[in-house]
């Protein structure tokens, strides 16, 4: 069950501390996730360079990891930051894009998840699917799979890696393995703007900079995300305006919006 004031309570907190975000990011979501996190009133940074990961996150509130445009410079550097973020107790959450498509991506991932023990994993289901099951192959950065489908083995990794899990699509699922929190809002054209997954894993960053329950922190995030893209679908022609409606929506929500706006 989604606990509206606490919800409330952690976006005031956002637009009052603004947290840094240090974000290891894919170069297609960049632009689109900086500006996500100003809009929700967090302070973003992308920095990738194995010569500064270390000194950035250490002046963090939480760091993203997400693997959409990998090489062998940037595992490095997310290697680098993400233990440095473990050692400090700084959130890590863990986009693993693309996870299953090819066999690199799927090698990283699961360094990642090893040296790293990113508190929140949050993918789509295909994804998440994947990350369980290494012999489960997926046709890219798109999901192919349900929600639902996903739901036994985000319960099953969450337990695993003892961290919360996050499958977003039509519900989104929130899961410590053993209680599941559920988002019924949202609208399918968010899966047509390329890094709304992205962008999704970077809000749930800023609330988990707020909240120590990661539990609550990403189910407030995605509950935000999810009605924010609701609003916003609702006046858009297509992807380009949701983008920029997306980020408007954003920027205006509060509490009035929220409540009268959120399916339970
Ligand atoms: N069919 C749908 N109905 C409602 N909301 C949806 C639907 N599909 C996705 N969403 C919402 O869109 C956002 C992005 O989720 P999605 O599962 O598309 O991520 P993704 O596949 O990782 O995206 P990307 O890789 O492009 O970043 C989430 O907030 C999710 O709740
Ligand atoms: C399209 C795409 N390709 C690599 S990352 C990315 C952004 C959405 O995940
Ligand atoms: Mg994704």
């Amino acid at each position: 069950m989604i606990n509206i004031e606490h919800l409330i309570r952690d976006l005031n907190l956002i637009r009052k501390q603004s947290p840094l975000i240090h974000n290891i990011t894919n170069y297609v979501v960049m632009n689109n996730t900086a500006n996500a996190l100003l809009a929700i009133g967090a302070s973003p940074v992308m920095a990738h360079s194995v010569d500064e990961v270390e000194e950035m996150v250490s002046i963090a509130s939480s760091l993203v990891i997400n693997i959409g445009t990998l090489d062998a410079a940037w595992v490095e550097a997310m290697l680098i930051a993400g233990k440095k973020a473990l050692q400090k107790s700084t959130p890590v959450v863990f986009d693993p894009v693309g996870a299953g498509a090819t066999i690199y991506r799927s090698k990283v991932c699961k360094l990642i998840i090893e040296e790293c023990k990113p508190s929140i994993i949050r993918g789509n289901a295909s994804e998440i699917i994947a990350l369980l099951n290494t012999e489960a192959q997926t046709k890219g950065v798109d999901s192919t799979n349900t929600s639902d489908a996903a739901l036994n083995s985000a319960k099953a990794l969450a337990s695993l890696t003892n961290s919360v899990v996050v499958i977003s699509g039509e519900s989104d699922y929130i899961t410590n393995g053993t209680v599941v929190e559920t988002v019924k809002n949202g609208h399918p054209m968010m899966e047509k703007v390329t890094g709304m997954g992205c962008t999704a894993t970077s809000i749930v960053a800023a609330f988990a900079a707020v909240n120590n329950n990661q539990l609550e922190a990403a189910t407030h995030a995605m509950s935000v995300m999810s009605i924010a893209g609701e609003i916003a679908a609702a006046i858009s022609k297509g992807n380009g305006s949701l983008q920029v409606n997306f980020l408007d929506t954003l920027f205006n929500i509060d509490e009035d919006m929220i409540r009268k706006n959120i399916r339970q």
